[in-house]
């Protein structure tokens, strides 16, 4: 009989992604787990993923299933690390046989956020100039702005937080949109200008929460692993890539969300556009928040109806062309 009393303390092995942001969220899960379990040692290891090497091409082009992700499940499957930190929104909706989502921790502000360069300081998105040059280079971001500002310039911007903010203060764009959260937790907060409103800008599936991903077989940690879950931002989330994964989209297509809890009720809100911006559909689905995957694929279904196939279509197509 083994009980948490009398085994031998175990090491554990966290596996993360070398960048600022992904050891500032790392540490932080180190530090929540360490102060639960003070007789266990958790150990940091760091990997270079895919993502992290190709800097000089758009992300839409190289696809993104499993970029930012993929070598650190391989180092779950070996045995090299025993758990990997991701941002949530950069794991697929389906993972790797033998591996699970273990938890998601608590959300930050889960919107994205407008940074201008100094010369736009008394500007908001509303009001930057025709022809402002914007940075981003998500699809989601490129189509919801696209729509509503079609007077702005978009260009792609790569690189982790600390490269896309130099080249923005070097002049290279009027602006960049980021995750709020990505931001809040490197401590840059006070770069944030404006946050975009969701009827500007739905976020990504699990922005601002991060996924704790292990062995499916390994139940001990799986268990230890609930105290830094979120049961709430693990219903939203969950709902939202219920969602995603039955659009069959990754973090590089145009969908967006937004979820909100009251009470015991989940309200999950989609959106699917095309590339130019020209082609919207959304809706909205509310039910019990403990069926949270049900109303993801709801909601899917809802917009496949409403036109959200063919554009969906049409942009692997474009993708897949490589144009
Ligand atoms: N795809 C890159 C990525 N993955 C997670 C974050 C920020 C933190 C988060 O959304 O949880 C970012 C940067 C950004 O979108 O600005």
């Amino acid at each position: 009989m083994t009980s948490a009393v009398s085994s031998p303390p175990r090491t554990i092995r966290i596996g993360s992604r070398k960048s600022q942001l992904a050891l500032v969220q790392t540490y932080w899960v180190q530090e929540q787990l360490q102060k639960s379990y003070p007789d266990i040692t958790f150990e940091v290891h760091t990997m270079s993923t895919q993502g992290d090497k190709i800097l000089d091409v758009a992300l839409a082009k190289i696809g993104d299933k499993g970029l930012f992700t993929k070598e650190l499940e391989l180092g779950m499957l070996n045995g090299e690390i025993d758990f990997a930190v991701h941002s949530l929104k950069d794991l697929p909706t389906n993972l790797p046989e033998g591996l699970t989502l273990a938890a998601i921790t608590e959300r930050e502000n889960p919107a994205d956020a407008l940074v201008v360069h100094e010369k736009h300081k008394d500007k908001q998105i509303e009001t930057l100039p025709e022809g402002a040059v914007i940075g981003t280079s998500s699809l989601r971001r490129l189509a919801q702005l696209r729509h509503r500002f079609p007077h702005f310039t978009f260009k792609d911007v790569r690189g982790n937080l600390i490269t896309r903010l130099a080249k923005l203060d070097a002049g290279e764009y009027d602006a960049l949109i980021l995750a709020a959260a990505g931001l809040g937790r490197l401590e840059m907060s006070d770069r944030i200008h404006q946050i975009l409103p969701q009827d500007i800008s739905l976020h990504a599936v699990g922005q601002g929460a991060l996924g704790i991903e292990c062995r499916a077989d390994d139940s001990e940690l799986i268990s230890l692993l609930k105290a830094i879950e979120h049961p709430q931002t693990r219903d939203r989330c969950l709902a939202e890539r219920a969602f995603l994964r039955d659009l069959e989209g990754g973090c590089q297509v145009p969908i967006g969300v937004n979820t909100e809890i009251s009470g015991e009720q989940l309200t999950l809100t989609g959106i699917v556009a095309s590339i130019d911006g020209q082609k919207l559909v959304q809706d909205s689905v509310t039910g019990e928040a403990n069926k949270a995957e049900a109303l993801g694929t709801q909601l899917a279904h809802l917009l496949r109806e409403k036109g959200a196939k063919e554009i969906l279509e049409e942009i692997f197509a474009v993708i897949q062309r490589g144009s």
